[in-house]
């Protein structure tokens, strides 16, 4: 009877109607009916039992622990299973159609189980169902990927801040909190957080700045640490003076005339361009003690090129790391991930390149050649050596770069502040770092520069301890993705008076234009901090103080810079949009 409720309206009206009695060709259509009844039975049960399955496989085993690394095996599991069921489905029925039928039935039931199952818990049970987000966000991160494609990651932010408030659930197991107290919470001195799953993104390649084992994470930082040490930074700020002098006595040659930009007054100069040969020259130097000429030869290195182009990737899949780990082992591989394996392997040959050389070259990454050599197990150490190194030219450039351009466009937008920054560096000896370091505009300059654009704008996710942690009397619990965006806690309101302004004299002159200070974090803090911030404000300090002693820039014709913003893109570090300033010789 039971079963009888699941089946099909047709089937029940000749077999529970007894009279009259049937003759015998009825007689055959009631049996046929009949073992259509138990076959409909039985595969009703085995659909169920199927579902019921992936509801305990969840409920079991999937809820716990971290997955992301293992989709493509759970995927291939998954796909011999149904081949497996076909096979003896085939074997019993010998009827191919029904067998797939019957093994797509099955598996389709447990799958429809399982995500049934995990859909319902993650937004009506989940611990972290009360707080508010897009309802679609806490049940997949999928939704991140869609809603931010095309690197509009911070603006998203933005935008579900201002809907849902300072802590929104943005994924199943992920809160992003604006607030001006996490930096702090998250990476100050007695933070127990880890990096979350996000840097499982770049596996296998190993490097200092994703690996999320604490012990690991410590033991390579150490290795790092020799690189920049003040004996150290005196070596690099040599190269970083020839390329910044290089730079400008290249804008100069165009902006006598020397270049097809030119005009009688100035040359007009793709800044973002131009800053990133600039940073990409200097960080080959120290990664690979490579010159990539791109200043020299004024255009893309193809492998820059490459690098700008698999940085995409890492924006595009950042927020599900398992979608990474798949496009990895799909064949043909999607062209995002093409260029970012190809540019792996390119690193991977430049670092070959570097090892040949057996002299010990003053660049940061001696230290890693040199823990390499030593190691006992040079073939376990590789994939350190070329992370790492990839790890300089990104973290060093696509950074630098990001503050240069937009201060540029803020010299450009107001020509008092660009007037009062070159009175304060013009008497200076730039050459000495002490007493560049003494600007104190300048220093504000780039702060502020920072504090608007930071040039990691939403990345650097942490997860909480076991413990968990209490938020403005809110507790979250151990084992969830903090985001802390920079590019969101560094514009509040509530921390900084006219936010949204570019004012540098708030960290000079005017210090009651910032209430609270805790949330400005650019290079992050603590043991996960930025290990060049010291080489990147030397770099800064010395291209600027070079380029406005030697130019006035403004924009050309009506231009305001809104390109800068319209391609502006979040790949983890941000990537400006074009920016064109005329550069005039100061007289
Ligand atoms: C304006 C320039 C720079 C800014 C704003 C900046 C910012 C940051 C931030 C926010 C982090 C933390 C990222 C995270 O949590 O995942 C970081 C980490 C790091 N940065 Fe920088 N950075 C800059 C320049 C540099 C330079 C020139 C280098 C030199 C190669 C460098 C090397 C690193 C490394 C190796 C890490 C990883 C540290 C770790 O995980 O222990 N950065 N940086």
């Amino acid at each position: 009877m039971c079963a009888a409720f699941l089946l099909n309206d047709d089937f029940l009206i000749p077999y529970y109607t007894r009279a009259p009695v049937p003759d015998r060709v009825e007689l055959i259509s009631l049996t046929q009916a009949g073992v259509a009844i138990m076959d409909q039975v039985v595969s009703n049960h085995t659909s169920l039992g199927a579902a019921l399955l992936g509801v305990l496989s969840h409920t079991t085993i999937f809820i716990r622990g971290e997955w992301h690394l293992r989709v493509g095996a759970l995927i291939a599991t998954y796909s011999l299973l149904f081949i497996a069921l076909l096979y003896a489905e085939y074997s019993l029925l010998d009827d191919f159609s029904a067998a797939i039928k019957v093994a797509g039935q099955i598996t389709g039931s447990y799958a429809g189980g399982l995500f049934g199952s995990i859909i319902i818990y993650r937004r009506y049970f989940h611990r972290l169902r009360n707080f508010p987000g897009p309802p679609l966000a806490a049940i997949t991160k999928l939704w991140h990927v869609w809603n931010s494609f095309g690197g509009r990651n911070y603006l998203l932010i933005e935008e579900m801040f201002k809907k849902y408030g300072p802590i929104i659930r943005t994924g199943p197991e992920e809160l992003t909190i604006i607030d001006a107290a996490i930096p702090h919470i998250i990476d100050g001195p007695k933070s127990q957080f880890t990096k979350a799953t996000f840097y499982d993104i770049f596996l296998p390649m190993k490097t200092v700045s994703a690996a999320r084992d604490p012990k690991e994470h410590e033991a390579r930082r150490r290795i790092w640490e020799r690189g920049f040490t003040p004996k150290a930074l005196a070596v690099y700020e040599k190269c970083i003076m020839h390329y910044a002098e290089l730079l400008a006595n290249q804008i100069e040659s165009l902006a006598c005339g020397g270049g097809s930009t030119t005009d009688s007054e100035g040359a007009v100069i793709n800044v973002t361009e131009w800053i990133a040969w600039f940073s990409f020259d200097v960080m080959g130097e120290f990664a690979f003690s490579t010159d990539f000429g791109m200043v020299q030869e004024r255009k893309w290195d193809s492998k820059m090129r490459l690098l700008v182009d698999g940085l995409e990737a890492v924006g595009a899949v950042g927020p599900v790391p398992w979608l990474a780990q798949l496009g990895r082992s799909l064949r043909p591989r999607p062209s995002l991930v093409k260029d970012y394996i190809s540019l792996i392997k390119w690193c991977d040959e430049c670092m070959d390149e570097r090892l040949r050389t057996k002299d010990d070259r003053p660049d940061i990454s001696q230290w890693l050649v040199d823990a390499y050599r030593k190691n006992g197990s040079q073939q376990a150490e590789r994939p350190w050596l070329e992370g790492d190194a990839s790890t300089v030219i990104v973290a060093g450039s696509g950074t630098v770069s990001v503050v240069i351009t937009f201060l540029f466009y803020q010299l450009a937008r107001d020509h008092s502040q660009q007037d009062k920054l070159f009175e304060e560096i013009k008497d200076v000896d730039i050459y000495d770092r002490g007493q560049l370091q003494n600007c104190s505009y300048l220093t504000a300059f780039i702060n502020e520069t920072m504090r608007l654009y930071p040039p990691v704008p939403t990345g650097g996710n942490r997860t909480t301890p076991p413990s968990g942690i209490t938020i403005n009397d809110k507790y979250i619990p151990g084992g969830v993705t903090i985001v802390a965006p920079r590019y969101s806690i560094q514009r509040l309101e509530s921390s900084y008076v006219k936010a949204d302004q570019f004012i540098p004299e708030r960290w000079t002159t005017q210090p009651d234009l910032v209430k609270d200070d805790r949330g400005f974090s650019p290079f992050s803090l603590g043991k996960f901090g930025c290990l060049g911030k010291s080489l990147a404000m030397i770099e800064m300090r010395f291209v600027i103080s070079v380029l406005v002693r030697r130019f006035k820039v403004e924009f050309q014709d009506n231009d305001t810079g809104e390109a800068l913003f319209t391609g502006l893109k979040d790949h983890f570090t941000f990537a400006p949009g074009n920016l064109s300033l005329r550069f005039r010789i100061r007289k």
